[in-house]
């Protein structure tokens, strides 16, 4: 990125400029293996001639992506890297890479703003294989909360039909469509994948027959299944805020259809997301023109001695209530307290344990540190 973006603020883009037109941003969602890289290189495919996708890979950790992306993640953070200077495990060293990543964001949203300039009317971002990465950390959260106040975005659901045909696997689906759904509160279209596989028809009548999936469920005699049940009640409603789509990402199968729920989506960002951000987005900016002076002198108050003006706490003499901070504490109110307290026979024991447990974990992280040090100076 270049040092002309290092200084760009995305709240101040956001505030001052609104949502533009484009390029809409399409967030492409599902869980491990349900087919998502394979869904984004489709989608580029068949958006290519009319909408001139620009494509981003958030996905740290997959070794090659099947589609030529404008902005990749694995060209900011080295996710490898990241899991070694952190000693952290995989889903820890994608969380990490993603929030360093995130801490780009300005700059990420000025490049998607120049594409959109230059004739990009589509970003296709996909996203991690594991789906909470994204949907459940704080960075994943920026990125979809700051590309939704910048420009129209939409979520794309992509679930696996040859998996959810499992009755309960499908609810656990559903749980977290839902959960992602009402957290973004974007429109949200769910591309049921693999049809080539298997037919999605029967998802599509659960969806609208709650009596069909009963009878689905039925067969299943376990406790999960009661409780799928009970679920199942309550995402009636649900359903009737979903468009689903059924594709196949491998033959291509159903994206006519996708592209033109996929610009549903959008009529439905502008009808229903956009006119309350530029609400907000008004309120903010006359508050930020107009700080409100108080109206006379009795509603501004009195001033307050700041810093030097204030005093020490009076001692404590064991009377009435009142708060002080650990540092302020006089001595002498600290001894007395001591002395007053009855003494636990068994606290200097555990008192013993917790350091020698620490001193014990201070052993073996030193022991390892020698260990990766000698290993460094012997590899180099
Ligand atoms: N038959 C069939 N296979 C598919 C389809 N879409 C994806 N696949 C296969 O499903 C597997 C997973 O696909 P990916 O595109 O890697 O899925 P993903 O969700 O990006 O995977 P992760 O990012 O690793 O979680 C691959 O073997 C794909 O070839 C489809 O529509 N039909």
């Amino acid at each position: 990125m270049t040092s002309q973006l290092e200084d760009i603020k995305l709240e101040a883009l956001s505030i001052s400029e609104g949502i533009r037109d484009s390029p809409v941003c399409i967030i492409v969602l599902g869980m491990a293996g349900s087919g998502k890289t394979t869904f984004t290189r489709s989608l580029i495919q068949h958006a290519q001639e009319k909408f001139n996708p620009y494509v981003v890979n958030l996905d740290p950790a997959c070794r090659e992506v099947p589609y030529a992306a404008h902005v990749d993640i694995r060209d900011t953070v080295n996710y490898r890297e990241v899991m070694k200077q952190y000693q952290l495990g995989p889903n820890g060293g994608i969380v990490t890479a993603l929030n360093m990543f995130t801490t780009k964001m300005a700059q990420f949203a000025e490049l998607v703003r120049r594409a959109g300039e230059r004739g990009h009317k589509w970003c296709i971002i996909d996203t991690p294989g594991q789906i909470e990465v994204f949907t459940w950390s704080a960075s994943g959260n920026i990125i979809t909360e700051g590309l939704a106040t910048l420009f129209p975005t939409i979520v794309v659901y992509v679930m696996d039909v040859v998996r959810s045909a499992c009755p309960t696997t499908f609810m656990s689906n559903m749980l977290y469509a839902c959960s992602i759904l009402y957290k973004t509160r974007l429109p949200f279209l769910v591309a049921l994948n693999k049809i080539d596989l298997q037919d999605c028809s029967f998802i599509k009548d659960w969806m609208t027959d709650f009596e069909v999936y009963q009878e689905a469920l039925e067969e299943e005699q376990s406790f999960v299944s009661n409780l799928t049940r009970t679920m199942s009640l309550t995402l009636d409603t649900f359903y009737e805020n979903l468009t689903t789509c059924g594709v196949s990402a491998k033959t291509g199968v159903g994206f006519a259809e996708l592209l033109q729920k996929v610009l549903e989506c959008v009529s439905e960002y502008e009808k229903n997301y956009k006119p309350v951000y530029e609400k907000m987005r008004k309120e903010r900016l006359a508050q930020q023109a107009a700080p409100q002076p108080a109206a006379n002198v009795e509603e501004s108050g009195v001033s307050v001695p700041l810093g030097l003006g204030l005093q020490d706490p009076p001692a404590n003499t064991g009377s009435g209530i009142f708060l002080m901070a650990p540092g302020l504490v006089p001595i002498a109110a600290e001894d007395n307290e001591t002395e007053e307290m009855e003494l636990d026979p068994k606290e200097p024991m555990e008192d013993q344990n917790f350091q020698s447990f620490v001193q014990s974990h201070l052993d073996a992280q030193k022991t390892k540190r020698d260990r990766l040090a000698q290993q460094d100076r012997d590899n180099s």
